[in-house]
């Protein structure tokens, strides 16, 4: 479905509440199938995690993930010591071309026999579960955190625990230690120094407790992008968030400050505030948190700033290649943007174009990170639905505080 958002303007004060993290409920709901003694509130509604509640109790011997990596990822190494069950795990055209070796190999190494489907390195895969007896394993850091992840998630069921050997440059750390810290809170020790990781095995007697998710900070960056986007003095609220965030996309307060945002944390909210600072040209590594990459692009293009992204060599293999989705979409608003591998160079833009209908290619943060463009000049969403991936409530809380959405 294709909609249209007429130039709006958002109300002075409002507030959203924002479902739960995508990462963090991805990470739960597998540590509570193999634990099922723990209750999890504030779980994601995202389709992915969904997707994810429904697979882990699935008995079919197909299963199919659709355009959730994590969940791809993680489930793969889940499946791999489900003893004595057999199951091909396979996912939508686009998760055909995300790579998933690098894993497939680190368990083939633990002892897990794991085929390809169809094309070698690539899902679908066909896993048969069983007792993995190794406990040590290296494999390459620099293509995707998920893989580590998703070996850590399994770790502390293994008899004698599991220590990885990180290889290269360790990307979006962030969420390596997301799911320490996870492990850390149910109990399972682990220590993570220089490039090598340790997951103790779990105690017999892990105590029963009640872990909540903290709201998706991810899902936050489009409003820190209207925020930047609005008149001074305008204040959004946004719940349930901490100042100690697990989190990597937590960055997006002192990323923001720069854009003239400020973030004031009060009880299990966060109130961001637009100043009056005058806003220069940014550069900025996202390494540590890539999924904020699209929304502080069409933040700087929307506010007519110069701005130069690093550490992006992980764009090209997420929910589409996103450097040159950016690249297509902000020149036909009327920008101008150099890509390399790993970075983007966006040029000052003087005017947007309006009326332009932004292509979403199955990509829920090309639909959001676009949608603040609204604030400036009437855009164009196709396959606007795409949001439901991280966010299905968007498009409502957007028409919440103040946008004119034409269906
Ligand atoms: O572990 C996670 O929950 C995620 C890790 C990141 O992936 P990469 O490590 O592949 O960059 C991130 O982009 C993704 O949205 C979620
Ligand atoms: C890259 C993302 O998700 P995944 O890799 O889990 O599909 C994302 O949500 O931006």
């Amino acid at each position: 479905m294709q909609i249209t958002l007429q130039k709006s303007e958002i109300a002075k004060q409002s507030s959203i509440q924002i479902t739960g993290s995508k990462s963090e409920s991805n990470r739960l709901l597998l540590l509570k199938a193999l634990y099922p003694q723990f209750n999890l509130e504030n779980i994601s509604n995202s389709d992915d995690s969904n997707l994810m509640t429904k697979a882990l109790s699935s008995s079919s011997d197909v299963v199919d993930i659709h355009h959730a990596g994590t969940a791809m990822r993680f489930l793969t190494a889940f499946f791999a010591v489900q003893e004595g069950r057999e199951v091909t795990l396979t996912g939508s055209k686009r998760m055909k071309e995300r790579p998933i070796q690098i894993l497939v190999e680190a368990l083939q190494e633990l002892g897990a026999d794991i085929e390809y489907v169809e094309n070698s390195g690539y899902p679908p895969i066909k896993i048969k579960g069983k007792k993995l007896t190794k406990n040590k394993v290296s494999l390459q850091a620099n293509v995707s955190s998920q893989y580590i992840s998703a070996l850590l998630l399994i770790a502390s069921r293994l008899e004698n625990g599991l220590e990885l050997t990180l290889e290269g440059k360790i990307t979006s750390v962030p969420y390596i230690n997301m799911t320490l810290s996870l492990l850390t809170e149910i109990g399972v020790e682990n220590s993570f120094e220089g490039n090598t990781i340790v997951v103790k095995p779990a105690p017999k007697d892990l105590e029963a407790k009640t872990l909540v998710v903290e709201s998706d900070w991810s899902s936050a960056s489009y409003y820190f992008s209207l925020a930047a986007l609005s008149a001074v003095g305008i204040e959004i609220t946004l719940s349930s968030y901490k100042e100690n965030s697990l989190q990597g996309d937590s960055a997006l307060v002192e990323i923001y400050r720069h854009f003239g945002v400020e973030t004031a944390f009060n009880n299990n909210s966060v109130t961001l505030t637009k100043t009056d600072k005058d806003v220069l040209p940014f550069t900025y590594d996202l390494t540590n948190a890539p999924d904020i990459a699209q929304t502080i692009a069409v933040t700087c293009f929307a506010l007519g700033i110069k701005c130069d992204l690093t550490g992006l060599h992980t764009l090209k293999i997420k929910e589409t290649d996103r450097l040159v989705a950016l690249k297509t979409e902000i020149e036909k608003l009327g920008g101008q943007v150099e890509i390399t591998d790993a970075s983007l160079h966006l040029a000052e833009a003087k005017s947007i174009k309006s009326d332009v209908a932004i292509a979403t290619y199955h990509d829920h943060r090309m639909a959001m990170a676009f949608a603040p463009i609204a604030l400036k000049t009437s855009v164009i969403i196709e396959d606007a639905m795409v949001v439901s991936k991280s966010y299905p409530t968007f498009w409502d809380d957007l028409e919440s505080i103040g946008f004119k959405i034409t269906k």
